[in-house]
């Protein structure tokens, strides 16, 4: 089997694969998540009218899922891939149990889990401090999912998600294009900072180590000082995939570059284990004030706590420190509490959402809920609804566009199409409530024109 093959494997079968990690935890107090309050603007009053008559507002967040998965049973990566080797590629399909219930839209909100520097990067008045820690939130973004080495759903094309955490910040991200995967995403504080991607994702296997990587540019906007910085995250590997017990990793360096002054860079390096302990986790960066003069250093393990030392002064102090793990987090997919809310639908959200949310997605829902027959029929029904609308549209030279991001020419990076989001989702749907322009991905029935074009075809 060739090797572009095998990377296809990965996207399209369901494949899976249970790992075990032992990791210390830490004490650090809970951050507030979903509020009743999902719109500022209006009042707590109106928000409950929107309730069904009689209907009691749900808790804000939740501390488990609803069903708890048995973590001991165990299935080695080798025993799907060596059944997979002769099959076609789109034939293999293994069962959805080895699924997670969150997707892919869902696990980049890790990116901003801990939004808290970006605000002190917007208050910071130093330009390489700023630089300094907007790279280390690089060192410790993957730290989510460091237990999490189970597969997400690969969201269906059109398909968005959203998260507002009041008065922090607001997620849109969208699936643009289903195959290769494209994502778009949109993170935006309320301090003055905002994040923007197009994530065209790419999958590569060797030596038994499956690595994810974003083949586009990424950046964070620092509004009051009108500053961009191009950054480039590590890649996440997954290694010993084949033999020993495997392990999740960031995998190559990561960069961040202040685009008015490319002087000001930072390099982060994610060291290699070694034989002892000692090195597993292990991170450093050095933050440039010109070229070759390091200003900061950072270090420390990026699934604990990271250091930023100012080398005029010696001074080293935490910025930061990762939050302890849900009770009974081995039986939830190795999640952590800002995880486990990302899928939460309280019945208060619910009149916000747009049809596509994946918070609506049924089989991801049914997953949740431990109901295995039930996820792995929707998921196939979903996925022969997405096939049906596909012929419908190739047939009739329909491109698809999506709807809350437009293409973007970025001038830093002319070759590719890049995605930005257009300000119409909170600006405009959410506030009015209008979901006209969304495509109806779940419900049972296939759209009227395709229905029709699929029943002539039968003919
Ligand atoms: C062998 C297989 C089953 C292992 C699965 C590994 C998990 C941990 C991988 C699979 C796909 C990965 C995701 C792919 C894409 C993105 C978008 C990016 O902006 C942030 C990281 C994020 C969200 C990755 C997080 C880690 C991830 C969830």
């Amino acid at each position: 089997m060739l090797l572009e093959e095998l990377e296809d494997v990965f996207h399209d079968a369901h494949d899976h694969l249970v790992l075990s990690f032992t990791n210390t935890l830490l004490q650090r107090p809970q951050q507030p998540f979903h509020s009743i309050l999902q719109e500022e603007s209006k009042s707590t009053d109106y928000q409950l009218s929107l309730l069904p008559p009689g209907e009691i507002p749900d808790p804000p967040i939740r501390d488990k899922l609803p069903f708890f998965k048995d973590p001991k049973i165990k299935i080695s990566f080798w025993a799907v891939l060596k059944d997979s080797i002769h099959k076609e590629i789109s034939k293999i399909s293994v069962p959805v149990y080895f699924n997670s219930p969150l997707n892919i839209l869902q696990a980049a909100v890790q990116n901003v889990a801990y939004s808290d520097i970006y605000d002190e990067a917007v208050r910071e008045q130093d330009p390489v401090r700023r630089c300094a820690l907007i790279a280390a939130n690089l060192c410790y973004q993957q730290s989510d999912v460091e237990k999490f080495p189970s597969k997400p759903f690969n969201p269906l094309l059109g398909e968005t998600y959203e998260l507002v955490v009041p008065g922090k910040y607001k997620v849109i991200s969208e699936q643009i294009v289903h195959h290769p995967p494209v994502h778009a995403y949109h993170f935006q504080g309320d301090s003055g900072w905002t994040r923007f991607y197009t994530n065209k994702l790419k999958t590569k296997f060797a030596r038994g180590t499956l690595a994810f990587f974003n083949q586009l540019k990424e950046y964070v906007e620092l509004l009051p000082h009108n500053e961009i910085y191009q950054i480039k995250p590590s890649a996440i590997g997954i290694h010993n995939l084949i033999i020993g017990s495997p392990y999740l990793e960031p995998d190559t360096k990561a960069y961040v570059k202040n685009l008015k002054n490319p002087d000001i860079h930072a390099e982060i390096d994610f060291h290699k284990r070694g034989w002892s302990q000692e090195s597993y986790y292990k991170v450093s960066g050095n933050v440039y004030s010109s070229p070759g003069v390091i200003a900061y250093k950072l270090d420390g393990k990026w699934n604990h706590s990271i250091y930023l030392t100012d080398i005029r002064t010696g001074l080293r102090s935490c910025i930061w420190t990762k939050e302890p793990y849900p009770e009974n987090w081995e039986y939830m997919y190795g999640m952590t509490h800002f995880m486990l809310n990302l899928n939460y639908l309280p019945n208060t959200l619910r009149p916000w959402l747009p049809p596509t949310d994946t918070r609506l997605r049924p089989d991801q829902r049914a997953l949740e809920n431990g109901d295995f027959k039930m996820a792995a029929s929707e998921k196939n029904r979903l996925e022969e609804k997405q096939r049906a609308v596909r012929r419908y549209k190739e047939k009739n030279g329909i491109e698809h566009k999506p709807v809350y991001f437009d293409e973007w020419k970025n001038p830093d990076d002319p070759e590719n199409i890049y995605y930005k989001y257009n300000g119409t989702y909170f600006e405009r749907d959410r506030k009015e409530r209008k979901w006209d322009r969304c495509p109806d991905l779940f419900s049972e029935q296939l759209p009227p024109e395709v229905e029709e074009f699929e029943r002539k075809q039968k003919k």
